[in-house]
């Protein structure tokens, strides 16, 4: 997968190049390329913004530096097109689900926009030729894409094939479909500071191990995500009505 990141703090950016992500780029199971917006301003100040149209607090990103870097990355006459990622508030929630249909994309770019975000104008004109969406990563302001964009790679890079150790962790994880958060984990020592590993964890029978597992599930769902646990009920009753 080809990654290309657009951006006016592109050092922002670095930490794509460590763990995970950055394993998955040394061995080329990852194509990441970071761009400077400001390498498309002709200026001596290398503007990126102006004011909004329509007044307002705040500046609006320019449309030209985004159509050239796009011009110029992503050429339109060129043999393929990346799928377009914007991070906004105003998106497409951001989701598990989400972020396995942009694992299966082949190429992957994402504008990261600042000041009170990127004129309309440039999704609209880039959706001319490619994919486009907008995606919101919560329900919460943020100053900028960048933050976004970080926790977008790592949510698809770790979808991959091969760049987790080992899959079978994905299937066991919060938001991978079952619907319910995951168990609480413990390791050595047995205890520590007054806080015993729960005893069934040590006892070596699987089963009743997994009956404890699913049961943690359950229980933290309900306390932190009645929402997950009604879905999650849902979908029970229908794969039981589908049985029967
Ligand atoms: N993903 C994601 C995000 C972002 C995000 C993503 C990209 C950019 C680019 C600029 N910003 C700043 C910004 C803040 C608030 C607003 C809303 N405006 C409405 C009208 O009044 C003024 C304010 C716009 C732009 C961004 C924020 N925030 N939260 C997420 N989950």
């Amino acid at each position: 997968m080809r990654l290309d990141v657009f951006s006016i703090f592109p050092e922002y950016l670095a930490a794509l190049d460590v763990s995970l992500v950055g394993k998955a780029a040394k061995s080329g199971l990852l194509d990441v390329r970071v761009h400077d917006l400001r390498d498309w301003t002709h200026d001596r100040h290398r503007t990126v913004d102006d004011t909004p149209y329509g007044g307002g607090a705040g500046m609006v990103m320019k449309p030209e530096p985004w159509g050239e870097a796009f011009d110029s990355v992503m050429p339109g006459d060129g043999p393929s097109q990346p799928r377009l990622i914007v991070p906004t508030p105003a998106g497409r929630p951001f989701s598990q689900d989400l972020a396995y249909e942009l694992a299966a994309e082949p190429w992957l770019a994402f504008a990261c926009g600042r000041y009170e975000g990127i004129d309309g104008r440039v999704a609209a004109h880039a959706a001319e030729r490619m994919q486009v969406t907008e995606v919101s990563i919560g329900d919460y302001v943020l100053n900028g894409g960048e933050v976004a964009v970080l926790v977008m790679v790592e949510a698809i890079a770790r979808l991959l094939p091969g760049v987790i150790g080992n899959p079978e962790s994905l299937a066991e994880e919060s938001h991978s479909g079952h619907g319910l958060l995951e168990y609480p984990v413990y390791t050595k020592p047995p205890a520590w500071r007054g806080h015993e590993v729960p005893e069934v964890l040590l006892s070596g029978n699987h089963k009743l191990i997994a009956e404890w597992r699913h049961e943690e599930s359950v229980r933290r769902t309900a306390e932190r995500r009645p929402d997950l646990l009604a879905a999650w009920g849902s979908s029970l009753a229908a794969e039981d009505d589908a049985a029967s």
